[in-house]
């Protein structure tokens, strides 16, 4: 097939995973045009920006591999949709998740319009994902061979037009081949290593950095009967589940288990922890979700049985959804109790291999009583 007629605007971060995208396209024969984003400022004390390195390895690759390359700048765009809604959201004491919005926002939005104006037929990525079309035209985004790698969870926002526009060549690939595909191809990307975390906070301090944007207000820590545990440094620093950080010993109570945050109450500015990983407090049945977008269609309001993840790397729930098409939301019941419900993070839906998409939890309740008080 003479793919040279199509052109691919492909998403190059400097990592080893869009190097490869770049070069597979490349290979087969399309129309490649390498673009960087740059979508945030992050010269240190000493001058230094990691995406002026990034966009050195975009050149590298770039030129190895014979495709012309661009740098974009979006820093306006990510913070106006992205950045502000990360704070919003730490703001109401939730735990947002800025991956999800940023692949709905920016990567394919911005990124994706920028690509247009190029005359591009389609953006690749190379994220961990597959894309499907079938006969009837619907573009359907699929988990990844490398379920290991599956990045199905944060692309779970994006409508049908943005999939029908997308190509992930890394689809049918695991992380080991592709690093064996840049070393062998010679890419100055080959062994570098992963990015992680939140990618405008890198490795930096994430206490330190969000002080910086919201202050923290030092409030009060209790256990949900009511008993005073001491203090803590701001609600914003703690997510449901989460065990280190609360300063106090295994001594306390009547076992020496560990503590866990199991609620936050944002009026009284209170946080609640208690023992033990599988403590009670922790476990849901059910929770509320809004804002709801689906990869092929919306459904109609009604009750579907499907299966679902709550956050990234964990094994699907079986859930029965009841979806109001009104107000796109729903009230999503487990098949068992799920730990550590999390409001702000998305619950990603799935049939088989299927992701049918996802909304934002919102409130999480155990035998309908609301937990975690947000
Ligand atoms: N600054 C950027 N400019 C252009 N595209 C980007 C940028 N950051 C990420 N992308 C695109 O989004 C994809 C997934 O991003 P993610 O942050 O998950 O990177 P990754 O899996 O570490 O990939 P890579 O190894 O390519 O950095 C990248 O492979 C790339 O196609």
């Amino acid at each position: 097939m003479d793919n040279s007629k199509t052109r691919v605007v492909v998403g190059m971060s400097g990592g080893v995973d869009s190097s490869v995208t770049a070069l597979l396209l490349k290979q087969q024969g399309y129309d490649v045009i390498g673009v960087f984003m740059k979508n945030w400022d992050d010269t240190d004390e000493f001058g230094v920006c990691t995406a002026t390195e990034d966009y050195e390895d975009v050149r590298k690759v770039a030129e190895k591999i014979g495709v012309p390359y661009y740098s974009v700048n979006f820093e306006k765009e990510y913070w106006d949709r992205v950045f502000e809604y990360f704070l919003a959201e730490y703001r109401k004491g939730r735990t947002p998740n800025p991956d999800v919005m940023c692949n709905k926002e920016v990567k394919f939005k911005a990124f994706l319009d920028y690509a247009m104006d190029l005359d591009a037929d389609y953006v690749a990525m190379g994220h961990y994902a597959k894309i499907s079309r079938d006969d009837t035209g619907y573009t359907h985004l699929m988990r990844a061979t490398d379920t290991n790698k599956d990045q199905t969870y944060f692309l779970s926002q994006l409508s049908q037009y943005q999939l029908d526009k997308t190509m992930f060549p890394l689809q049918d690939l695991t992380k080991p081949e592709v690093r064996k595909i840049a070393e062998e191809a010679g890419l100055a990307t080959a062994k570098k290593k992963d990015s992680t975390g939140i990618c405008f906070i890198g490795d930096r301090n994430f206490r330190q950095f969000l002080g910086q944007y919201l202050p923290a207000q030092p409030g009060k820590m209790m256990t949900p009967d009511g008993v005073e545990m001491g203090t803590h440094t701001g609600l914003m620093y703690y997510t449901i589940g989460q065990r280190s950080g609360l300063g106090i010993g295994g001594t306390q109570g009547s076992s020496n288990e560990p503590w866990f945050v199991v609620g936050k109450d944002i009026n009284e500015n209170i946080l609640y922890v208690d023992q033990g990983f599988y403590n009670e407090h922790l476990y849901a049945d059910r929770l509320e979700a809004s804002d709801f977008s689906f990869t092929t269609q919306f459904p109609e309001t009604g009750t579907y049985k499907v299966t679902a993840k709550f956050r990234y790397r964990q094994p699907d729930v079986g859930v029965t959804v009841h979806y109001n098409a009104e107000d796109n939301t729903a009230n999503v019941v487990f098949d068992e109790p799920v730990r550590a419900i999390t409001p702000g993070q998305a619950v990603v839906l799935y049939d088989g291999e299927e992701c049918l998409g996802g909304g934002i939890i919102d409130h999480a309740y155990q035998n309908e009583r609301v937990l975690q008080y947000i």
